[in-house]
Parts: C-alpha cells; structure tokens; sequence
C-alpha cells in the first residue's frame, strides 16, 4: 500500500492585533483546504469565544498537568497566560494528508521549527506599528494595560520575522489572503516537483 504524503504545517504569526484571526477566518471562508488547531490557553474567554471553538480554555493548573504528560507540540507564556498548541491533534491531521494552519505567537513558532523545519513560517506585518495599536484598541476586548504589554511584546516580536520563510503585509484582508493562499499554492508545487525529482532519481539509480 502507498504511504500517504504528509500534510503541510503552516504556521501564521504576526505581533497581536495584525490581524491574524481576521484573516484566517477570511481563509477559511474562501474554502482553502487546510485544518485549523484549535489552541489551550489559561486566558478567559472573550464576549462572544466559545470553548472548543476559539480555545480550549483550561486553569492554569490544567494547563501545567498538559505540559507534564508532554501533551503539547508547542507551548509559551504570553502576557500573563499560557497558550499552547495540541500536538496528537495536529499529528493526526498531518499523517492524513491533510495541511494543518496554527495561528501562534513567536516564541511558539521557532519551538514548532526545530521540530518540523519543513514547515511553512508565515509572519503576518501591519502597515505601521500606529496601525497596529489602532486595531488592538478597535477590537475593545483588552484593557489599557494589557494594550500596552501587548504592544511592548509587538515589538520584540517583529524583531523576530527574520526567522520566518515569508513576510506577509496586512494591509486590505482579502489581499493578504490572496498572498498566503499564493504561498500554500507554491509551497505545493514546490514539494511536487521535489518528489518527482526524487522519484526519477530513484528509477535511474534502479
Ligand atoms: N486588514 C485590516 N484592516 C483593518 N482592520 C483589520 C485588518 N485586519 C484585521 N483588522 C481588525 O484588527 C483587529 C484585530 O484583528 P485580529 O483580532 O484578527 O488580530 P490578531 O492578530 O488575531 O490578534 P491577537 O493576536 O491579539 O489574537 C480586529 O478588530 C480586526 O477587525
Ligand atoms: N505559542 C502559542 N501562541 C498562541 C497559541 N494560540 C494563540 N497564540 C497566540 O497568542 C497571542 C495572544 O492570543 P489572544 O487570543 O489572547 O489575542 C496571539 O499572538 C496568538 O496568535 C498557541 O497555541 N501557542
């Protein structure tokens, strides 16, 4: 029986209030075929989250017993909470075949790199940092301090889009997404071309 080809793994990152939720579910819209993993955090739930559907929301103490049977592929402190990513989840998702999207903070991200740097890092940027704080304070649903952590975090992590394979501008949505569903689409390509390449090599070699 042929093996089934992996899934990709794509990871979105991007400082908080880019704008990566918006435009994951603008994806997600659009039918691009990938699965979602839905993250653990100890953050309450914002008006409206639902568990099981935005997060799993756990207590801290949940989350630290999680982390004791290694039921993570990734995990960080973010701002006062723990959020992580579930690793049995993404793994079944991925030896189906099926490409996988995490929607996570930096420091989570280059965890998930030394683990699978085959990987797709995509690091979503606002058009400027006054932008970016704009948006955060737009969506209401963080106070004036938290806001500013936030924003403290936001600069240190775009010091870090240099670890990331593509940097992407969240300028209009829809054109953001028409950017990161051209990436998918090379990255596609580009594994197929390799595979095939592999394949004829091995058929010479025979
Ligand atoms: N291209 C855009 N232009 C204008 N507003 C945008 C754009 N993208 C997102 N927004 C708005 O910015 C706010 C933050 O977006 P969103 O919650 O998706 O960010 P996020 O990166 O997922 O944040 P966090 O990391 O804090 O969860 C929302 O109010 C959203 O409607
Ligand atoms: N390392 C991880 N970061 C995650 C995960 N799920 C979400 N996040 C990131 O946390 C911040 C804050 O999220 P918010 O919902 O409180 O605004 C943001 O950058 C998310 O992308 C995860 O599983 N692991």
């Amino acid at each position: 029986m042929e093996a089934k080809e992996q899934g990709l793994l794509i990871v979105l990152s991007g400082p908080s209030g880019v704008g990566k939720g918006t435009v994951c579910a603008a994806l997600r819209k659009r039918d691009v075929p990938f699965t979602y993993s839905i993250s653990v955090t100890t953050r309450p739930p914002r008006e409206g989250e639902v568990d099981g559907v935005n997060y799993f929301f756990k207590t801290k103490e949940e989350f630290e017993n999680m982390i004791k049977r290694d039921e993570f592929l990734e995990w960080a402190r973010y701002v006062n909470h723990y959020y992580g990513t579930p690793r049995r989840y993404v793994e079944e998702q991925l030896n189906a075949g099926r490409d996988v999207l995490l929607e996570i903070e930096v420091q989570g991200a280059l965890q998930v790199k030394k683990k699978f740097p085959q990987g797709i890092f995509i690091f979503l940027v606002p058009p400027s940092l006054k932008e970016l704080e704009q948006r955060i304070v737009s969506r209401g649903t963080e106070s004036r301090d938290v806001i500013h952590n936030r924003m403290v975090v936001a600069r240190e992590e775009l010091e870090m889009m240099k670890h990331y394979d593509y940097v992407v501008v969240n300028d209009k949505v829809e054109l953001a997404c028409d950017r990161i569903e051209a990436i998918i689409l090379a990255e596609h390509c580009k594994r197929e071309r390799m595979m095939k390449h592999y394949i004829t090599a091995l058929k010479e070699a025979e």
